[in-house]
């Protein structure tokens, strides 16, 4: 399978900022498929400045309604009119700050679904829950509440990022990481059937060149979504580097 390495730039850096961090990836790209997803305004023009090379461009959000008197909203088609060709959600923060729920990520993805958008659904427990020792069950359980039918085989994406690695420059040992994305492949095949041994599973939170490699050689790990290390293009050019291919 071919490793996705994903930037989400989240809500930071000017027009002009974004403009140079695309054109930096654009620059240095070789092997792994690339993705950055700027802030919504900044789609339209990082767009205009990967027209043409084999970097792609998500958003961070859409809304599930195809449109309506949803202020301050993006519908799916509106991104992927935009020059979108993927769309993150339920991403923790907006779990967190929007209160998503893994319905209302359903909801949204199978509106991307519809917009022709390949989703990137995330999922990844608290640090209570790891301690715990309920990670792999909060994944699973969040996993079959996000995903909506037909996930797979339009080729949508996973992003495992548990909560507390993110920002934080800590991860989980590559132990860790390896036992929560065989659990998540064994739950979408289990649901998916065979067509599920495609699906990516990515990899998130503090993700930065000096640990790239040990990830990525994990089973399971198709790739990263990157949130920090993916504003320095050099940084995630070297993490894309890093995958083994
Ligand atoms: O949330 C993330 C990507 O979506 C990860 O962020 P960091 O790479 O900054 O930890």
């Amino acid at each position: 399978m071919r490793p996705l390495i994903a930037g989400n730039w989240k809500m930071h850096g000017t027009l002009r900022e974004a403009a140079r961090l695309a054109e930096g990836v654009r620059e240095g790209v070789k092997g792994a498929d690339l993705l950055v997803c700027p802030p919504a305004v900044h789609l339209h023009p990082v767009a205009v400045v990967l027209l043409g090379s084999p970097v792609a461009v998500g958003a961070q959000d859409c809304h599930a309604a195809a449109k309506g008197a949803h202020t301050g909203d993006l519908s799916a088609e509106m991104v992927r009119d935009v020059g979108a060709t993927h769309v993150i959600l339920g991403h923790s923060e907006r779990r967190a700050n929007h209160g998503e729920t893994d319905a209302d990520v359903r909801a949204k993805a199978e509106a991307a679904l519809a917009a022709g958008l390949i989703p990137i659904v995330c999922v990844g427990e608290t640090e209570a829950e790891r301690l715990a020792g309920e990670a792999e069950a909060v994944v699973t359980k969040q996993l079959a509440g996000s995903l909506p039918d037909g996930f797979a085989a339009a080729g949508g994406i996973v992003a495992y990022e548990p909560v507390w690695a993110i920002g934080t420059g800590r991860t989980p040992t590559e132990a860790e990481v390896a036992a929560i994305h065989g659990t998540m492949r064994q739950s979408l095949v289990g649901r998916f059937g065979e067509k599920a041994q495609g699906t990516r599973l990515l990899y998130g939170g503090s993700v930065k060149p000096g640990n790239a490699a040990g990830i990525f050689a994990l089973a399971n790990v198709d790739g990263a979504l990157v949130g920090g290390a993916s504003l320095v293009a050099a940084d995630f050019l070297a993490i894309a580097q890093a995958f083994p291919v």
